[in-house]
């Protein structure tokens, strides 16, 4: 047999199957169609019934050349010599399950936690040949799983610690929740750290067996992992040419939707205008799609007050779906638990085209501890560490990440949309490149509330005028036309009231 082929692993559930459909001629059609290699999971299964399935199985796998793999009985995968097993953290040790079934066969493992990556470097080679990562997302098929999934990133923080732990020899498929709708994002974020492994593979169940069509599906399937880059934005450039990015903002003038906090909602919305873009506020999950589908429209997502998680998810999704952008503003990310929990919902929903946030915030989302007094950040950080944490969220998220500040920070995560699967993109958390955007000391932009809100309305409209290439360029443009607006804004005010009527004269001005 040839070396396992992880690319799309399908695990079987005869209890999803349509009307006329059987477990043997959905596993045909997705062999046909390029499943490369299948798990056979039967939970509810006498041994005998098992058994009969297994054999059927293991004749039409052994036809495609695929290997079959048994779920939980060793002593099945041995009576009918399937490829190899596949065991969960539950059930009989690893070691005992390698001694039973010998050198040659394939043993799969599911893991969740950095931990068990530790266990499996110390055994080392021989004993564990693959695993399964996961639950990645909510799921249909364990709806009893106490799992809280992991999401991408806790895909990625699996990968660097198998390589920090130069377990070579492992190969990975994602599991759990995948569906053609998230499986691009999915690879295109599932990175280690040093940018050297991706995902091998991505495993699911119900897209093949439950569907009518299960060659059709399976087709789609290997198409979504074909491709070679994730292109997850439509933009408004018709051209390439990232200079006209301004002029593109006064052209297009685009639909800023904001989901923001009630402190920021007016203040919003009068930048969006003196940027020369439109504003619309809105909470109302049913108009969302009618909204992205609206040309040239972005949506400004801000949890500062925000109550509803499950608005927010499907306002990723909906824009996500249409290919239109988001910039997320995560507000006091970890100023409480219930603002973190949340946080990390949002974040582990969608493809963001920025992340911005202020020095807490990123320090937080990086996962090096932010320090919050409420929602305004309140550490001392050098430039160093966040310049750091900055490049941590732009690689975790695949984002055009920004940390506001006296000095403020962007960081190009995109990697040039590379989606591997199998090597990395070749470029580690500590190699991407960053702007710095430095200006006077303006003490006033932290006496008026929503001043960094606010530059996520302006980073909305430039990145609007952009597309995902240009991402990058977009963002340092806004920030930087926003730092200019409020030195200039500095020089003439009186105090912070008329700071804030000056920043957007000068924002106005500035736009133009
Ligand atoms: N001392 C400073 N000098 C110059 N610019 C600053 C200074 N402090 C903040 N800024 C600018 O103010 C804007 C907001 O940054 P800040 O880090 O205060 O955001 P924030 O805490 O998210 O704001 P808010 O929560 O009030 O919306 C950014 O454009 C940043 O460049
Ligand atoms: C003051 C405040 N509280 C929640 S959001 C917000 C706006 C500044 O981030
Ligand atoms: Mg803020």
């Amino acid at each position: 047999m040839k070396a396992a082929d992880y690319t799309l692993y399908l695990v079987t559930d005869s209890t999803m199957l349509p009307e006329g459909k059987t477990l043997i001629s959905q596993l045909a059609e997705g062999l046909k169609n390029g499943v490369t290699i299948v798990q056979l999971r039967e939970k509810d299964t006498d041994a005998k019934t098992f058994v009969a399935l297994a054999l059927e199985a293991k004749k039409l796998c052994d036809h495609y050349n695929v290997p079959l793999i048994i779920n939980d009985r060793v002593d099945i995968a041995l009576a009918i010599d399937a490829s190899g097993i596949h065991v969960g953290q539950d059930d009989i040790p690893i070691p005992m399950v390698r001694k039973l079934v010998g050198p040659e066969k394939i043993v799969g493992w599911s893991v969740g936690k950095v931990e068990e990556v530790d266990q499996l470097a110390e055994w080392g080679p021989g004993m564990i040949n693959y695993i399964g990562v996961g639950t990645v997302f909510d799921t249909q098929t364990k709806k009893d799983s106490k799992k809280i999934p992991m999401g991408p990133e806790g895909v990625s923080r699996i990968l660097t610690r198998l390589q920090e732990k130069k377990c070579d020899w492992i190969k990975t498929v994602a599991i759990g929740g995948l569906h053609p709708d998230n499986i691009s994002r999915v690879v295109y974020q599932s990175q280690s750290l040093d940018g050297k492994r991706s995902i091998d593979g991505i495993s699911l169940v119900s897209d093949i067996m439950a569907s009518d069509d299960a060659g059709q599906s399976t087709r789609i399937l290997r198409e979504i992992l074909a491709e070679k880059s994730h292109h997850f934005f439509e933009g408004g450039a018709a051209d390439k040419n990232t200079a006209n990015i301004k002029e593109n903002v006064q052209k297009l003038s685009p639909l800023i939707h904001h989901i923001t906090n009630r402190v920021h909602q007016n203040f919003g919305a009068n930048v969006a205008l003196a940027i020369g873009c439109s504003p619309i506020m809105s909470e109302v999950a049913a108009e969302f799609e009618d909204l992205c589908k609206i040309p040239h429209s972005v949506l400004l997502l801000n949890t500062g007050t925000v109550a509803d998680v499950g608005i927010l998810i499907h306002a990723v999704k909906t824009y996500n779906s249409q290919k239109r952008p988001i910039v997320l503003d995560p507000v006091g990310f970890s100023a409480s638990s219930a603002r973190l929990i949340l946080n990390k919902k949002v974040l582990s929903a969608g493809q963001f085209a920025c992340i911005k946030g202020n020095t807490g915030e990123i320090m937080g989302v990086s996962g090096l501890g932010g320090a919050m007094k409420g929602v305004d950040s309140s550490g001392d950080d050098s430039l160093e560490t966040r310049i750091e944490a900055t490049q941590l969220v732009a690689f975790k998220y695949r984002t055009v990440a920004v940390c506001t500040g006296e000095i403020d920070i962007v960081v190009d995560g995109t990697a040039s949309l590379k989606r591997p699967l199998q090597s990395g993109v070749g470029v580690s958390s500590a190699d991407l490149s960053y702007e710095l955007i430095k200006s006077e000391n303006v003490p006033l932009f932290g006496r008026i509330t929503a001043s960094g809100c606010s530059l996520g309305t302006v980073i909305a409209g430039f990145v609007c005028a952009a597309n995902d290439e240009s991402i990058f360029t977009a963002v340092v443009q806004a920030v930087t036309l926003y730092k200019l607006a409020g030195t200039r804004a500095n020089a003439t005010c009186k105090g912070s009231g008329s700071f804030l009527v000056d920043l957007i004269d000068n924002l106005y001005l500035a736009a133009e």
